[in-house]
């Protein structure tokens, strides 16, 4: 490979605020919920509520939920985002270039694409960090890197990672980090809970498939495990009606059930506000306030032994003919 041929691998996750305060969580929802793929009501009647009642509202309130999980690396999809891939460099040594960008936020996904190509990256793997397919979420991330492209006089030539939601090496490595967890706790749960990001029901008609890849991952996790996998859809987010059961809801009749449970979220790549916040924090109250015995939240797959050996397998397959 001369230093102009160049293979460059691209994670991307979603992003998060720069900072815990109101003008940075303000800045960054204001750019992510004016995405179309994320809030699909027509432009002309959306953003009067969202310039209204939402971003006059909510940063406040959010920021407060952020500075709640915020570490001394920033952001805790920032920083988990960037270990990943200073790691999957190491793992792919000479053989590709590895860089991260958020679809919101910094660093964005035209400019990390830039910095490959000037690095002499002809050919870019960009690998969305969703292991269930969602328009909202891996179809964004190819509209930006595609639009980016479209700026370009001289492109480098694109792949993209495919989702995986029942791929053997995503099942394996869930196993391994959902056991791990389980060993290290004082007790045995009578539940085992994988709480999804939740969507707008009217997705899953429109031919969204990430409702069935969510309840797929959740089967094979548990033919994996040999224990049962409830699921449940977490940050219902507007008036419309959402993927059921709801995690709260499910938390909360779990809670008054007497039950124990171990909760966890197989749909994030990385722990952030919606784990941290409001599942282990939140989440937490919530099952005890409802009458609930003991409470674990198992982390994310992260930047963890199990969790690299996973993403450095996914990319590897998907640069044969490259390598
Ligand atoms: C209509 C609103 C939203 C849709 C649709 C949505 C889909 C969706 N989101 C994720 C992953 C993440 N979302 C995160 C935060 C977050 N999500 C929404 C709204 C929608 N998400 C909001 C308003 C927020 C911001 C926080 C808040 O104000 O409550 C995050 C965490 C970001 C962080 O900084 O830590 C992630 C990750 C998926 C996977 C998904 C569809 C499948
Ligand atoms: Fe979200
Ligand atoms: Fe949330």
């Amino acid at each position: 490979m001369s230093a102009d041929d160049r293979i460059g691998v691209l994670l991307v996750n979603l992003g998060t605020p720069d900072a815990p305060d109101p003008a940075s969580v303000r800045r960054y929802l204001a750019q992510f919920l004016s995405d179309r793929r994320v809030v699909e009501i027509p432009q002309i009647l959306w953003q009067p509520i969202l310039r209204g009642a939402i971003l006059t509202t909510r940063p406040r309130k959010s920021a407060e939920a952020y500075a709640q999980v915020w570490t001394e690396a920033g952001s805790p999809l920032a920083a988990i985002t960037r270990a990943q891939a200073e790691k999957l460099q190491a793992a792919l040594g000479d053989a590709a270039l590895v860089s991260h960008a958020m679809r919101y936020g910094q660093p964005a996904i035209g400019a990390s694409i830039d910095a490959l190509f000037a690095a002499g990256c002809r050919r870019i793997l960009i690998a969305p960090l969703y292991p269930q397919y969602c328009a909202a979420t891996t179809a964004t991330v190819a509209d930006a890197a595609n639009a980016h492209l479209a700026t370009l006089r001289w492109q480098p030539a694109l792949r993209f990672l495919p989702p995986y939601p029942d791929d053997g090496a995503y099942i394996g490595a869930l196993k391994i980090s959902v056991e791990a967890g389980l060993a290290a706790l004082d007790f045995t749960p009578d539940v085992l809970l994988a709480s999804f990001h939740g969507m707008p029901e009217r997705t899953r008609a429109l031919g969204d498939p990430y409702h069935d890849q969510c309840r797929d991952t959740a089967r094979r996790l548990s033919e994996a495990l040999g224990h049962p996998v409830e699921v449940a859809f977490q940050s219902r987010f507007g008036r419309a009606k959402w993927l059921e059961p709801a995690t709260d809801a499910t938390l909360a009749r779990l809670g008054a059930a007497g039950s124990s449970v171990a909760i966890f979220a197989p749909g994030f790549a990385a722990d952030c506000l919606e784990t941290l916040e409001e599942l282990a924090i939140r989440g937490k109250e919530q099952f005890a306030g409802a009458g609930g015995r003991q409470f674990a939240y198992l982390p994310c797959l992260n930047d963890s032994a199990p969790g690299m050996t996973m993403l450095e397998t996914l990319v590897r397959r998907e640069l044969a003919g490259w390598l």
